[in-house]
């Protein structure tokens, strides 16, 4: 049975701490709850989720925690143990000095969690609010725990680190290593598939399909992984292989691969990269 133990002064802390962040938080939070309570209004049977996950919930942050823990734990890390390990890492990256961002990979993670959904309410048409993101999207599920990973590997913890990236390959089919870096507001559209290696960096505002590789070429060690500027689009099953930059808002066609440095609003398709207009119009 899971173990979910809650400290009440804690909770107050966090609360606190919750309220005297960006407002954008607290919007954030109030929609997820509204629309929990508008699911479970709609589909009853939604309501041991829903209740368990948002609104049994003092925190935007214990509801992500509750949430990442309760998909991956098993029978020998339980979800009590993900649960307060991840609360962990969001405290700790909450914490005054630790919230600022500093470049992908860095900065509060629950900040970033809040970016990544109002990242993909705009830019999927398919995902009408928050809450829908939130419950069902593994694409961002996946993308928190790797996060929480991330974290786990700076601090000395790369065994754990690596438990997680392999119960989100079991749990999600998408295979992130802990050791890369994500930027804020970012969309992992569908998720199944996506595989992103260890030296990749994912700037801010990127949008990666179902299918994609940062990979290396399988040629070289070290840093051997693709580094994406900032609203880079990469396609469905597109490949982006080796230590390459894609330049601020380039898009890789679905399908493509990609092995050469991108200037920045570039658009290239097919399996050598053809540039086809330097032009970005579509929000996809
Ligand atoms: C359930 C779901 O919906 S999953 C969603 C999956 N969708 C994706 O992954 C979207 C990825 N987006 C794409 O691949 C888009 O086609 C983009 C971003 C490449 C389009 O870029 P644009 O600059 O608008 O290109 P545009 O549509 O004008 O096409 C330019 C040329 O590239 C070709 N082209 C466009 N996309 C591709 C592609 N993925 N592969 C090969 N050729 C392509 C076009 O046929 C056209 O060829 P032509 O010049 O010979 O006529
Ligand atoms: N989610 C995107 C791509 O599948 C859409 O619905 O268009």
């Amino acid at each position: 049975m899971s173990r979910t133990r809650i400290d009440l002064s804690k909770v107050a802390m966090e609360r606190a701490t919750s309220t005297t962040r960006a407002s954008s938080g607290d919007e954030i939070w109030a929609s997820l709850r509204q629309g929990g309570q508008e699911l479970v209004e709609k589909e009853p049977l939604m309501g041991g989720f829903v209740y368990a996950t948002i609104l049994n919930q003092p925190t935007f942050e214990r509801a992500l925690a509750f949430l990442v823990a309760s998909k991956i734990a098993n029978a020998t890390i339980l979800q009590g143990q993900w649960n307060d390990l991840i609360m962990e890492a969001l405290n700790a990256t909450n914490e005054e000095g630790n919230r600022v961002q500093n470049g992908p990979g860095t900065g509060s993670i629950s900040e970033a969690a809040r970016e990544d959904l109002k990242a993909i309410v705009e830019r999927d048409p398919a995902c009408p609010s928050y809450t829908h993101a939130f419950c069902f999207f593994k694409g961002f599920q996946g993308l928190q725990a790797q996060r929480v990973s991330h974290w786990l590997w700076g601090h000395h913890r790369k065994v754990l680190a690596c438990k997680m990236q392999s119960l989100v390959s079991e749990v999600f089919n998408m295979d992130l290593h802990p050791a890369a870096k994500f930027g804020r507001g970012i969309m992992i559209d569908h998720g199944h598939g996506v595989v992103v290696g260890e030296t990749a960096v994912v700037d801010d505002g990127c949008t990666l399909l179902h299918g994609v590789t940062l990979g290396g070429t399988g040629k070289v060690r070290g840093d051997r992984h693709p580094k994406l500027g900032k609203r880079v689009v990469v396609g469905s099953n597109a490949s982006v292989l080796g230590n390459i930059t894609v330049g601020h808002d380039c898009k890789i066609g679905a399908g493509a691969a990609l092995m050469h440095d991108l200037p920045p609003n570039t658009t290239v398709v097919g399996h050598k990269g053809r540039v086809v207009t330097k032009k970005t119009m579509s929000k996809l």
